[in-house]
């Protein structure tokens, strides 16, 4: 079964005018998840990993499968005051006014080679803060993944310097 058919959507949500891209049956399908998690792995070939980056909430999910498989430390990014430690922090824009997303300014060592995962790539603004964040730390990005892309929306265009890879693309 092709992946884009353990996608749902549902529109309308969470504001009329979205059409949102539900990943909960691709995660409820032991092998949807399997093919996508094998997909991600291949465009990855044999490269070193030390960190791979879930940035909250949705992106957590196949962070840990792909750091669990590139036998990598797992890095929550977060939305602001969850995490517990010291934070760095950096903003993005949003369609109305700015939001901020933190990680542990412990969680990456200068020279760390990162993969950063997550669900969607829509405006590309949670990814190019994650970048900074990665960046602030001193860390090479060596990918940024996600599971789909919402390509009409341009996204790549604000982490172009990066090596960009989606499993599905809309
Ligand atoms: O490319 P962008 O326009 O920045 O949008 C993509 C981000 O939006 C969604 O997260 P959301 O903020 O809805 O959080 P959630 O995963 O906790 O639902 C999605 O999971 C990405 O993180
Ligand atoms: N349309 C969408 N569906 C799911 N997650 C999203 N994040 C940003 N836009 C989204």
């Amino acid at each position: 079964m092709a992946l884009e058919q353990y996608i749902r959507d549902i529109v309308d949500f969470p504001k009329p005018g979205i059409i949102f891209k539900d990943i909960t049956p691709l995660l409820a399908s032991p092998k949807g998840t399997e093919e996508c998690l094998q997909l991600l792995i291949n465009s990855l070939k044999e490269k070193q990993i030390d960190k791979v980056i879930g940035v909250e909430s949705r992106g957590f999910f196949f962070a840990t499968l792909l750091a669990h498989h590139f036998n990598a430390g797992f890095i929550p990014v977060r939305k602001p005051k969850k995490l517990p430690f010291e934070t760095i922090s950096a903003s993005y824009e949003l369609e109305y006014g700015t939001d901020t997303l933190e990680m542990h300014i412990d969680a990456i060592q200068p020279g760390d080679k990162v993969l950063i995962h997550d669900d969607v790539l829509a405006t590309g603004g949670t990814a190019k803060a994650v970048c900074e964040l990665v960046k602030q730390l001193g860390g090479e990005i060596v990918q940024v993944n996600f599971l789909m892309e919402l390509s009409f929306l341009n996204g790549r265009e604000k982490i172009k310097e990066y090596d960009i890879f989606t499993a599905i693309n809309y």
